[in-house]
């Protein structure tokens, strides 16, 4: 969900304007998402490195969760949606905290499109928790090093409770940027990558629908001939 900032400034106003519309394209996208029969949209909302930013830009995104629950719960309740936030949820603030896990829990029965916010999320820090929880139970006895497999290491990251769903089959950019910038990392190894170079409040149903569309005619190779 790249390019809020830039897009703010060819409007000739304030980043934080680009976050606050950037949001609601958040839930505009859920819902084309959902139309489309899509499973589980992840949206890469706050990385581990995003604290660097200007303190007063990042008061003002960690207020964002609160002002997007409090706007949208009844439309995201109403199309069945249910909300996972992943990420270092126990570094936020205690509000930021008590909206997400709130929102967790009032849509935790919905079977519907999983909306999953990845928030105070680093894909190398996952990894390094993932190994060190394996290494734990190897020094506690409880597993042997030999049986430390792709699939205990895909158990003990985030992403583990989406297992019925495999990994992502498609991951767009926006803005222009062709970086991971590490994001989902591990689970992206055959996942096909996509630019826009839309910034993200423009991006809209009709290009998700496009990119889906070409996804859909892509032949997936995952590593054979
Ligand atoms: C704190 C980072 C941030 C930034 C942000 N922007 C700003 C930059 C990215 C573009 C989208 C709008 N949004 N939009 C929704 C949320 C959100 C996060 C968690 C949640 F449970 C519910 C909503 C959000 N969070």
């Amino acid at each position: 969900m790249d390019g809020n900032g830039r897009w703010a400034k060819k409007q000739h106003r304030p980043r934080i304007y680009g976050h606050r519309i950037g949001m609601d394209n958040v839930q505009k996208i859920t819902l084309a998402a959902d139309r489309l029969g899509i499973k589980v949209l992840t949206l890469y909302a706050f990385s581990t490195e995003n604290w660097a930013r200007p303190k007063e830009e990042v008061a003002y995104l960690m207020n964002l969760p609160v002002r997007f629950f409090d706007k949208y719960m009844p439309t995201l309740i109403e199309n069945n949606v249910k909300v996972n936030i992943m990420g270092y949820l126990d570094e936020l603030p205690q509000k930021t905290y008590d909206v997400v896990k709130k929102a967790m829990e009032q849509t935790a029965q919905n079977t519907g499109l999983i909306l999953n916010f990845a928030f105070n999320y680093g894909s190398r820090k996952e990894i390094v928790t993932a190994v060190q929880e394996l290494a734990k139970e190897v020094e506690e006895g409880k597993l042997k090093s030999t049986e430390i497999d792709e699939q205990a290491i895909s158990q003990h990251l985030m992403t583990a409770k989406f297992k019925e769903f495999g990994d992502p089959d498609l991951l767009i950019r926006t803005s222009g940027e062709q970086r991971i910038s590490n994001f989902l990392l591990w689970q992206i190894a055959y996942s096909e990558l996509a630019f826009s170079n839309k910034n993200w409040p423009d991006f809209d149903e009709d290009d998700l629908k496009n990119f889906v569309e070409n996804y859909r005619h892509r032949d997936r190779r995952f590593g054979k001939i």
